[in-house]
């Protein structure tokens, strides 16, 4: 889905460097039931209330990143990443999550799973020490490995029915044409970086995409 941005000078080799990764993401077990249908519900439950938890920590970054914006269009850029996170993204777990009597008193009770947890710290640590482009970096991996991996299970013929609502959050809010914007702007952001300081911000990234596989991996 991403082949004009793989040629981008900068976000075109972090896309290249981390879609295997993502790849991988999609070979997990609980994506593979996701996909087919066949996961158990109870595990489906643990991943939306461990997922809130974290989304909340994702909505924090943008305090930081709007505050450190030098633009407007930096602001609306991470607005319209925080309005999906937090509009569509945690309104969808927190309505989901009501029919367990799951309310958001105990998603703010509920302790992250080690792996989510080291998620949030990487991600605070790019938010308290870097710049938006270190922010950004945090950021991406999170929204454009969905766009990605619910773009390809989408149009897998194994897919079955169960889990398609959901499916559907990544697949019809356009998530894939804002991913394009998103990093439009991420190239520009980070154009005029040393090539010491790509190097840096590459890293980043990735760290990020391990952190999304081992999301997938924890044992829900
Ligand atoms: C862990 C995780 N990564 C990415 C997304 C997509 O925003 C999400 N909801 N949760």
């Amino acid at each position: 889905m991403f082949e004009e941005e793989l040629k981008l000078p900068f976000m075109g080799k972090v896309l290249a460097e981390n879609l295997p990764i993502w790849d991988e993401c999609i070979e997990q077990d609980f994506v593979q039931k996701l996909k087919k249908g066949t996961l158990e519900k109870s595990k489906f439950k643990n991943y939306m209330i461990q997922d809130s938890v974290y989304l909340k920590n994702y909505a924090r970054m943008f305090g930081r990143a709007i505050y450190n914006a030098q633009t407007m269009a930096e602001i609306r850029m991470f607005y319209s990443v925080l309005n999906f996170a937090n509009d569509v993204e945690t309104q969808a777990r927190l309505d989901f999550l009501k029919q367990y009597d799951i309310d958001e008193k105990a998603i703010e009770a509920a302790t992250p799973l080690p792996a989510n947890q080291a998620y949030i710290d990487y991600m605070m640590k790019q938010a308290k020490e870097g710049t938006n482009r270190h922010i950004l970096m945090a950021i991406l991996p999170c929204m454009l490995s969905y766009a990605y991996i619910f773009d390809k299970i989408n149009q897998d013929p194994e897919k079955g029915e169960t889990y398609q609502a959901f499916i559907d959050d990544y697949v019809e809010d356009e998530v894939g044409s804002d991913a394009k914007t998103w990093i439009a702007f991420t190239e520009k952001m980070c154009a005029d970086s040393s090539e010491a300081e790509k190097q840096e911000l590459a890293q980043i990234f990735k760290e990020g995409s391990y952190c999304e596989l081992a999301f997938w991996q924890m044992d829900y």
